[in-house]
């Protein structure tokens, strides 16, 4: 018996960052689309828990009870007093340490793909308060489509796309921590009164619309300055695809993948292949969003 479940990347359309708060978090308004671009997850049964990973950036992966993968089995198995035995696989594809959230992605993954194995019964609630607590970002990796978070990003709210988005991801040759690019970001605002984050109505509309240029007339991250601050290279980038005709250049959340918001796939492909030849990146990827959340892909 084993479950294989597929699990979306996501980019940060609006991130709205707020101070910082004493439990260390920020509060964000922060509008998350998921996007085609999959980790795939396998829970086979074992004698231990035991992670392994192939892909691209595989040797970037911790494979210790540190990866969030693990961390989610640990965590299901606890709340229902089982042994996490389980071999889980990851077969990576998302970018890691890029901002397009590829370790929330394969918690979120693990833990729908063990509760189907496990047959524990837990609700969708459950599983999202379990997410949570796994990470800011891991709730949105379940949901997929596309989403406001409010909070530290864990409390959601979904939101209508009105068609589909297509998008060219330029990925870094390394990658930026979060943390580091949040202290980064409070560094550069120091002395400064930050506004409630709120999310923008004129996004959100666009969204709804489905219309490509009002998106990229109304996309923002706030932590776009902080990563550009620790990563300064990363402006020959967005200039670059700027330069080929996207719509729009942003970083993507913390960074360092740079996303470019594109009319259509033909499009895609022209500014892909600009920025590949640019020489601003080590590689680039294509992708259309919204992408639904964890889907089971095979199980039994
Ligand atoms: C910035 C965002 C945007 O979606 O994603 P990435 O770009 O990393 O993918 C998220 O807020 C990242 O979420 P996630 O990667 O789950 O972060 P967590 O594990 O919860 O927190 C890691 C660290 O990031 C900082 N952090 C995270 C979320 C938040 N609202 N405020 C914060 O200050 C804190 O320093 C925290 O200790
Ligand atoms: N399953 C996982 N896949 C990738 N990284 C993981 C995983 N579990 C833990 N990590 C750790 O999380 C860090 C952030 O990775 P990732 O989630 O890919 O980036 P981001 O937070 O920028 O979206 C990595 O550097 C790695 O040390």
């Amino acid at each position: 018996m084993s479950v294989t479940v597929r699990v979306p990347a996501k980019v940060n359309v609006q991130l709205a960052v707020g101070a910082a708060r004493p439990d260390g978090f920020h509060d964000l308004a922060n509008v998350f689309l998921a996007v085609g671009l999959y980790d795939e997850i396998t829970v086979t049964p074992a004698d231990e828990l035991r992670v392994t990973c192939d892909g691209p950036d595989a040797d970037q992966v911790p494979l210790d009870r540190t990866n969030l993968a693990a961390r989610a089995a640990e965590a299901l198995a606890g709340r229902y007093g089982r042994s996490p035995g389980v071999h889980i696989h990851i077969a990576k594809d998302i970018p890691v340490a890029g901002g397009m959230a590829g370790g929330s992605a394969d918690g979120a993954g693990a833990l729908v793909a063990c509760d189907a194995l496990w047959q524990t019964g837990a609700s969708r609630d459950e599983l999202l308060d379990i997410c949570a607590e796994l990470g800011s970002d891991v709730p949105f990796s379940l949901v997929g489509g596309a989403a406001l978070g409010i909070g530290r990003g864990e409390q959601l709210t979904p939101l209508e796309v009105g068609g589909t988005f297509h998008w060219v991801f330029a990925m870094a040759g390394r990658g930026l921590s979060t943390p580091a690019v949040f202290r980064e970001f409070d560094r550069l605002g120091e002395g400064t009164d930050l506004p409630e984050p709120v999310a923008s109505q004129e996004l959100l509309a666009a969204l709804a619309k489905g219309d490509p240029d009002a998106l990229a007339a109304a996309v923002s991250n706030d932590l776009q300055p902080a990563a550009l601050s620790l990563f300064p290279e990363l402006a020959g980038t967005l200039a670059a695809g700027r330069a080929a005709g996207a719509l729009t250049a942003l970083v993507s959340g913390s960074g360092p993948t740079t996303a470019f918001l594109v009319r259509d796939p033909e499009s895609a492909a022209a500014v892909a292949q600009a920025l590949l030849a640019s020489g601003t990146c080590r590689t680039v990827r294509t992708a259309s969003g919204p992408a639904p959340g964890v889907t089971v892909a095979a199980a039994g």
